[in-house]
């Protein structure tokens, strides 16, 4: 059998705890599948005193993650402490100046470095994996990378951010509004640190702009992902969306358009009956459509211990099985600068608005859209005791610059009341 390979693992909270579990439960199992052993030789984390639900005792402690990426008993890094600068970016950094692979789940740092590291590990003849970093315990970067490798990729679409889908399927379920359900999330442990990374969309933003750079070949761009977040998103959209027979969900969706990449990740109207639509409480779904595969739907846990920590090894093996792809599966030196699509593609639309009752104000409401070009597709409006009436529209296909021009214009008809909401209907 080869000699074994060496991991140093820097982070040792939810997702590196994990990764020891496995290493130490699956060591003849992990050893069979590879052709060798996989040891962990050393560790880092911040606190060294920390009770950690772990046997740690074997291994070598470094306090500093840059130490650890460049010890010589080292033959893997494992990053996974997270955060885009510091530590993370040192140590991955030092990890392939020293010549290591590199196995992370910090999609935060891919999204903003992943192009410059992967040109490093490449020139270097070092790969890095990061099945981790997406979709969590979802193996959809394999998926991408190697199964569907002789598709040209359509479109890639998903729920990507666990804390979104639950928080959007409770305040259905119960009946609760948003910031109730937050705290409720918050008190679950289930929010980012920095809980804006979760409910702003940037977190499954990062996810989307790396599955975008394997889909159509081009250098990551987080910056060019069009973000909104659930923050606004309110009961009565969910029972109204509910009625007409839609969810509304966190969805990424990146597709390569003939005026470029369109990257976004903001709240869409699915049809319930979808597999996106059935997507309920904290799981994942990834759905990627390729010109000869035609649609895969990949659903799972998308963080965890146990599934992130699937993931991180799974690339391990991957590793010492002398698996070795590019990162972003076309070396990184041929990745093109992705030209944003300035404007997404037309689709449907959910438009929620609230019209004073009195005659005509719905027919204003109808010629300001038919000046914006906007076509409209079915329309209700709700019983109402007081003299102000809420509308709902669902539009056929209009793009987002005429869904603006629209509510500029609802703006001077007198009778609009408040501001508007408009969701994207996604056809999926
Ligand atoms: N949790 C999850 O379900 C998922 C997480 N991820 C990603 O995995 C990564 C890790 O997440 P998670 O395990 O949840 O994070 P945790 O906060 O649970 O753990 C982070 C670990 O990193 C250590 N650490 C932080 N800063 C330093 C530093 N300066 N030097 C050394 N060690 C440091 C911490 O040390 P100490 O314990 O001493 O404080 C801790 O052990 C992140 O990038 C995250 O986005 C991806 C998918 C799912
Ligand atoms: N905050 C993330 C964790 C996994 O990336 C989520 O809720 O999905």
């Amino acid at each position: 059998m080869a000699a074994p390979l060496r991991l140093g693992l820097a982070g040792l909270g939810t997702v590196g705890i994990g990764v020891v579990q496995i290493v130490q439960k699956h060591a003849d199992l992990i050893a069979a599948r590879s052709g060798r052993a996989v040891v962990i030789t050393a560790v880092s984390a911040r606190d060294r005193t920390k009770n950690r639900d772990a046997d740690l005792s074997g291994f070598a402690w470094e306090d500093d993650p840059v130490a650890l990426a460049c010890r010589d008993d080292v033959d893997v890094f494992i990053e996974v402490m997270g955060g885009h600068e510091g530590p993370a970016r040192l140590a991955t950094e030092a990890a392939i100046a020293a010549g290591k692979d590199v196995v992370t789940a910090n999609k935060a740092l891919l999204a903003h470095h992943g192009h410059q590291l992967a040109l490093s590990a490449e020139a270097g003849g070092r790969v890095i994996r990061f099945e981790a970093a997406v979709a969590g315990g979802i193996p959809v970067i394999k998926a991408l990378t190697e199964g569907l490798a002789a598709n040209g990729m359509r479109r890639v679409m998903g729920v990507m951010n666990g804390t979104c889908n639950y928080i959007l399927t409770r305040m259905e379920d119960a009946g609760l509004p948003y910031d109730q359900v937050f705290e409720e999330a918050r008190q679950l442990g289930y929010l980012e640190a920095d809980p804006n990374l979760d409910v702003g969309g940037i977190d499954a933003g990062h996810k989307l702009s790396l599955l975008a750079a394997i889909a159509f070949g081009t250098q990551v761009s987080f910056d060019a992902v069009e973000l909104e977040g659930i923050g606004a998103i309110s009961i009565d959209d969910i029972r109204h969306a509910g009625d007409m027979g839609y969810r509304i969900k966190l969805l990424g969706v990146a597709r390569m358009t003939g005026r470029g990449l369109e990257q976004r990740m903001t709240p869409c109207l699915v049809p319930m009956e979808s597999p996106l639509g059935q997507l309920s409480g904290g799981t994942n779904m990834v759905v990627l459509e390729g010109d000869s595969v035609g649609q895969i739907v990949m659903r799972g846990a998308g963080a965890g211990m146990g599934p992130t920590a699937s993931a991180v090894m799974g690339d391990v093996v991957d590793i010492a099985r002398g698996v070795r792809l590019p990162v972003f599966g076309v070396p990184a030196r041929a990745l093109v600068v992705p030209v944003a699509a300035a404007v997404a593609a037309a689709s449907a639309w959910y438009l929620r608005m609230v019209l004073v009752d009195k005659p005509g104000a719905l027919a204003k409401v109808a010629t300001a859209l038919g000046e914006a070009g906007i076509s409209i597709d079915r329309m209700r409006q709700y019983g109402h005791s007081d003299a102000q009436a809420p509308v709902l529209i669902v539009t056929h296909k209009a793009t987002r610059d005429d869904v603006n021009d629209a509510l500029a214009r609802f703006g001077a008809t007198g009778v609009v009341v408040g501001t508007p909401v408009a969701l994207r209907i996604e056809d999926v």
